[in-house]
Order: C-alpha cells, then sequence, then structure tokens
C-alpha cells in the first residue's frame, strides 16, 4: 500500500515566478525509508510543508495514509511526525518539558509511547532538565526526533535531520532510522549529504523543484552509462584545462582529490592515449584509473543533461 502518494504536486512562490515543485510525483510504500536527495533550493522543504498540510499546493495532489493533503488537513496532522530543518522546539523550555508540551498537544503522555522514543530519548535523559536552547547540535537533533515521535505516527517526515550535525552524531542517527523503520514506521528524510543516500531503501535524486531520478540507490548506480575514471596530476590546475580540451573528453567534473572524466570513445587503450596526450602537455605524476560511480556522480550527470 503506497503510504505517500504524490501526483503531478505543484507549488510556487512570488506569483508563479519561483517553481519551487514542479508536477512531482511519486509513491512510497509502508515501511519504507525513502531518501530526497538534493542541494539547497531543490525544493525539499517545499515538499515536506505541502505533504505535512503546513502549506497548499498550487496544482496536483497527494494523499498521506490515503487521506487528502488538503481536504484531511486535520486528520494527517494527527497521524504524521514532522521533524523541521530548523530548530523549532522551545529553548527556554527543557528537554522534558519541550517534550510534554508535544505529548500534551497530541493528547498522549510521555509513558504511553515510551518505547518509541526510549533508545533515542535515553540519551538525552540525563540532561532533562536543561533548556532545549543549551543543548548541542546532536542532542537537539535527538529531543527534536523524539518530539516528532511521541504521539506514535505512522509517517515520519525529516527535513534534513543531519545537517551541522557531526559525523557520529550523523551515524548513530541513521541508525537510530533504521530502527524506527523495523517498527513498521514510514519515513521520508531529505539529505543534501549524497554519502546517506545509500543508507535509504529508496531514493528521489531533486534539483530545480524535480525530480530528476528515483530508484534504489544501487539501481542508481548501476545506470550510470559510461566508464568513469579518477584522473590526477601533479599541476591540478592545469590538468583541468587541458582535460576538458582533449577532443575525447565526455564529460569531466571535480570529484574530492581527483577529476571523474568519461570518454566519447571509450575504445581499449583510451586511458593510455590519454596519458600521453597529457605527457605532452607537460604533466607530471599523472595518475588514471577506472572507478565506481557513487550517487554524487550520478546527480552531477543528471544535473549536466
Ligand atoms: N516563502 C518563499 N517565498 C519565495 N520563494 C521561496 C519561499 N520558500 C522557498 N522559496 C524558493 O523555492 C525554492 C525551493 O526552496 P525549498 O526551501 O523548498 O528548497 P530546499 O531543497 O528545502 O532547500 P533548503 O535546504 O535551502 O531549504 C528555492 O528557490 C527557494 O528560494
Amino acid at each position: 500500500m503506497a503510504m505517500v502518494l504524490l501526483q503531478d504536486l505543484s507549488k510556487s512562490y512570488d506569483k508563479g515566478n519561483v517553481k519551487a515543485v514542479e508536477a512531482v510525483s511519486l509513491e512510497v510504500p509502508q515501511g519504507e525509508l525513502f531518501g530526497l536527495i538534493g542541494p539547497d533550493g531543490a525544493g525539499k522543504t517545499t515538499l515536506f510543508r505541502m505533504l505535512t498540510t503546513l502549506l497548499l499546493p498550487d496544482g496536483g495532489r497527494a494523499t498521506v495514509n490515503n487521506l487528502d493533503i488538503v481536504k484531511d488537513y486535520k486528520a494527517i496532522r494527527s497521524q504524521v511526525g514532522y521533524m523541521p530543518g530548523k530548530f523549532s522546539l522551545y529553548q527556554d523550555l527543557t528537554v522534558e518539558e519541550n517534550l510534554n508540551f508535544f505529548a500534551t498537544l497530541f493528547g498522549t503522555t510521555i509513558e504511553e509511547n515510551y518505547h518509541l522514543i526510549k533508545d533515542i530519548y535515553q540519551q538525552i535523559e540525563p540532561f532533562k532538565n536543561r533548556r532545549a536552547g543549551k543543548l548541542s547540535g546532536g542532542m537537539k537533533q535527538k529531543l527534536a526526533l523524539s518530539c516528532a515521535l511521541i504521539h506514535k505516527p505512522t509517517v515520519l517526515f525529516l527535513d534534513e535531520p543531519t545537517t551541522g550535525v557531526d559525523p557520529v552524531s550523523r551515524k548513530e542517527f541513521w541508525e537510530m532510522l533504521k530502527r524506527l523503520k523495523a517498527q513498521g514506521i514510514t519515513i521520508l528524510v531529505s539529505t543534501p549529504y549524497m554519502d546517506e543516500a545509500t543508507l535509504c531503501d529508496r531514493i528521489a535524486l531533486m534539483q530545480g523543484g524535480k525530480i530528476l531520478a528515483i530508484d534504489t540507490p544501487d539501481a542508481i548506480v548501476q545506470q550510470y552509462p559510461e566508464k568513469l575514471y579518477g584522473v590526477r596530476a601533479a599541476a591540478m590546475q592545469k590538468l583541468l584545462l587541458d582535460l576538458r580540451a582533449y577532443p575525447n573528453t565526455l564529460s569531466c567534473f571535480t570529484f574530492g582529490e581527483y577529476f571523474h572524466l568519461s570518454f566519447k570513445d571509450d575504445h581499449a587503450g583510451a586511458a593510455e592515449d590519454l596519458e600521453r596526450y597529457l605527457e605532452s602537455k607537460g604533466h607530471e605524476r599523472i595518475g588514471i584509473g577506472e572507478v565506481t560511480p557513487t550517487i554524487e556522480d550520478c546527480f552531477i550527470r543528471l544535473l549536466k543533461q
């Protein structure tokens, strides 16, 4: 069963001048951990705000647990958990007061659903009398997730939950998400971090309000159509110019300490031909080797199409 269903969902701002979400269609089955991957401004927040009924769409339709996001907004609000991108809890309330507040708002108590948040909340419980505004980034994130979970939602929307959080807390956070998924909660999570894409069951790559690709992370990577090579040399700036000028270069972009390159004609010996060309241009310490594409490579390729 589709727990979240979007059909041509659209939203624009500034009298239609900014198309934040453009005719997005997708389906998330019950119990899936679904990732919305895209850079700042891709439209992730707008999409989440429509699905959590905080913003009205201006085109298309969507349902959450078979409830219409416009007509059935009240019912949806009691069923979904939402962790907005910006820290949205009450900074002057303590950890426990914040959690109590959200529990009361949804007509429940901390005790009733403690089992759901136990794993997460236990880690911040020693600081339960501390004001939320005085917590570290990782602790704020755990409190926000506890508050989003306290009413036992069927669907959880997490907008960039790991942005600005240290790598250890990020890893812990994804482990928590896996445990929540195991309890049958459907999770939609957005992130600008490509490495987190591989932790999702399926992902949608989003840019400029549109979905560029949607599939499992493995399938997206396997669909990369060309062989990809990592290239480096002593003078990287000159290398980029020379690689771009090389007649057999199909695409070339910066990737960590390398340039990732694919050939127009990837014949046997194409890499050796390139090496000779670079030597003729005076390059030293040249390294060329085939690399396995990552989600980030796929994203960059889609953006250039
Ligand atoms: N209230 C608004 N008024 C006008 N334009 C807006 C408004 N909110 C968002 N936008 C624009 O809509 C587009 C999508 O923004 P959105 O916040 O949904 O993207 P995002 O992927 O969540 O990125 P971010 O992480 O920066 O929030 C951007 O071009 C943004 O500038």
